[in-house]
C-alpha cells in the first residue's frame, strides 16, 4: 500500500499545528517522521490513520483519497492499550469476527512471530512493558493490515528492550513487507529501521528534509555512511550546535 500526503495542514482552535505538508510513502517502505517536540508528528500520523479527520489537504491510499479509518491501516501507540480482563491471546483476537478456532489460529501465528507463544494465557498485569507492547503489535497485525502506523512505539521501554523490539520490527518486515510510518524522537531508531526519514521542523511544523537511507538492513551501527546521515539529521534538528548555556566572559 502506498500513501500520499498532499498539502496537509491542521489547525487547533485557530492555531496552526502543521502547515502544508506533502510527502509519499511507497509500498513496503519504512518511513520515519522525525522532529523536535511539538512540531506535529503525531498530528500528522493521526491524519494519515484517519483517527483525525479535521485536517485540510488530502491523504491518499494507493492514489485514492481517504478520510477516516481503514482496516488496512494498523495503528500502534506508545502505550499498549490492552484490555486488563483479557488474556494475551484474547487481546490479540479482540475485534476479529471469525470463529474462535480461526481467530486463535491466526493469533497464534502472530504471537509466534512476536515471540509470545508461551504467554498466550497470561493477563496484561503479568507482562513486562516490552511483552505488553509485543501484544499490542500482534493485535495490530492480526487483521493483516498492509500498513502499520507507529507513534513512538518503543519510547516508554528500556534501552535493551527497545533494541529487541526494533529487531522484531525488521523480522516482521521480512515476514510481511508492510508499509510503515514510524513517529520517533530516537535518531538511532530511525537509522536502524527506516528507508527514508522525513524531518519536520518549527511550530507550526513544516517539512524540512527528506533523507534517503540506502544501507542494507540489519545495519552496522559503526557504518561511516550511517554516521554521516546521523550528523546530517542532528544538524537539521540543530542539535549539538549551540552551547546549552551562554558562555560567561569574565573581566580580568
Ligand atoms: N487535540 C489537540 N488540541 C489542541 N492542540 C493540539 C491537539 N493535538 C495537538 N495539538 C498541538 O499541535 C502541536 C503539535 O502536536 P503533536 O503532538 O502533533 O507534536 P509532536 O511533534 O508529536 O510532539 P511530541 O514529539 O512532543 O509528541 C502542539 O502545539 C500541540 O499542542
Amino acid at each position: 500500500m502506498s500513501i500520499q500526503v498532499e498539502k496537509v495542514s491542521r489547525t487547533f482552535k485557530g492555531q496552526l499545528a502543521v502547515n502544508d505538508i506533502s510527502f509519499e510513502v511507497k509500498q513496503g517502505e519504512i518511513v520515519g517522521l522525525l522532529g523536535t517536540s511539538g512540531c506535529g508528528k503525531s498530528t500528522l500520523l493521526r491524519a494519515i490513520s484517519g483517527l483525525d479527520t479535521g485536517y485540510d489537504g488530502t491523504v491518499r491510499v494507493n492514489g485514492k483519497e481517504k478520510r477516516g479509518t481503514s482496516s488496512e491501516l494498523g495503528v500502534i501507540f506508545q502505550e499498549p492499550r490492552l484490555m486488563p480482563w483479557l488474556t494475551v491471546i484474547d487481546n490479540v483476537c479482540f475485534g476479529l469476527t471469525g470463529s474462535k478456532r480461526e481467530n486463535y489460529a491466526k493469533a497464534r501465528e502472530i504471537l509466534n512471530v512476536v515471540g509470545l507463544s508461551d504467554f498466550e494465557k497470561h493477563y496484561p498485569k503479568q507482562l513486562s512493558g516490552g511483552m505488553a507492547q509485543r501484544t499490542a503489535i500482534a493485535r495490530a497485525l492480526v487483521t493483516e493490515p498492509s500498513t502499520l502506523l507507529l507513534d513512538e512505539p518503543f519510547s516508554a521501554l528500556d534501552a535493551f528492550t527497545k533494541l529487541q523490539l526494533q529487531d522484531m520490527v525488521l523480522d516482521l518486515w521480512d515476514n510481511y513487507q508492510p508499509t510503515m510510518v514510524i513517529v520517533t524522537h530516537d535518531i538511532d531508531e530511525a537509522l536502524a529501521l527506516c528507508d527514508r526519514v522525513v524531518i519536520l521542523k518549527g511550530q507550526p511544523g513544516e517539512l524540512y528534509k527528506n533523507i534517503e537511507l540506502n544501507q542494507p538492513k540489519p545495519r552496522d551501527k559503526a557504518d561511516t555512511e550511517l554516521a554521516k546521515v546521523k550528523s546530517q539529521i542532528l544538524e537539521s534538528l540543530e542539535i549539538g550546535r549551540k552551547p546549552i548555556r551562554p558562555k560567561v566572559v569574565r573581566e580580568a
